[in-house]
């Protein structure tokens, strides 16, 4: 009853010309018959050109951040109700290198996902642990501490419609995936979070990603889990080949 969702981070890598080549090279092999969402995330200076290239494709269009106001005197930031205006379908907030390397708190991530539905998108939210407190065993305690901060305040109909995406900061980039057990751990907490905080109607509903490594050889047997409902994919989303092997993990 989830829809599968597949989407491309692509942090700060790939330009506007680049961005164009892409996405001419992938939108005809996209899926097309709703059995997976498609999904790309792109620096907002990129943006345009996905947007411009994508329509008339299945691809949906994430940005990588937002701010919590819609405008004023923020220089640098970028708005959420501009994002809405270009017909952008998702923002991602609360990635792990944001959190480290820009300091966002918790706070702000929930301050990002109320103007993110205030403007009629939807928010990815991420979560996960570094190695340090999952070695110390506290990881359970730390996922569920980052999600209930996050959804604070949002509605059970908002909730069910967003995305979590659960990456363990040690398998970001490393070429280390967690098992699929590992994976699936986790998101289960996630799930089971949710319906703490809302209820199983809404835990049912919400739809959770794993993201650290995710690769063609591996995707299917992360898909294969029941709480984990898609994928939240940085180097490997940058080739289109193995962006469309991600999206098309099904066939
Ligand atoms: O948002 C995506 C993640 O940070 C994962 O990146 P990765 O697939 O390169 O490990």
């Amino acid at each position: 009853m989830r829809t599968p969702i597949i989407a491309g981070n692509w942090k700060l890598n790939m330009n506007p010309e680049q961005t164009a080549e892409f996405v001419k090279d992938v939108k005809d092999q996209l899926p097309t018959d709703g059995s997976v969402e498609a999904v790309i995330g792109a620096p907002a200076v990129d943006l345009p050109a996905l947007l411009e290239n994508a329509k008339g494709s299945s691809l949906k269009v994430a940005a990588e951040n937002s701010y919590f106001e819609d405008e004023g005197a923020f220089t640098g930031e970028t708005s959420p109700k501009v994002l809405a205006e270009m017909g952008v379908d998702y923002v991602i907030i609360g990635h792990s290198e944001r959190r480290e390397y820009f300091h966002e708190t918790d706070e702000d991530i929930n301050k990002k996902a109320h103007a993110i539905f205030r403007n009629g998108i939807t928010p990815i939210i991420c979560c996960g642990e570094t190695l340090e407190t999952r070695e110390a065993g506290k990881y359970q305690e730390w996922v569920e501490g980052q999600v209930t901060a996050a959804l604070k305040g949002l509605t059970a109909d908002q909730v069910s419609s967003l995305v979590i995406a659960y990456e363990p900061i040690w398998a970001i980039g490393t070429g280390k995936t967690a098992s699929s057990d590992q994976a699936e751990e986790v998101c289960a907490i996630v799930r089971a979070t949710v319906a703490k905080l809302y209820d199983q109607t809404v835990a049912d509903k919400v739809r959770i990603q794993y993201g650290g490594s995710v690769k063609p050889a591996n995707v299917k047997e992360l898909m294969s889990k029941d709480n984990i409902d898609g994928g939240l994919v940085g180097g490997a989303s940058l080739v289109p080949e193995s962006y469309l092997q991600l999206v098309n993990f099904n066939k």
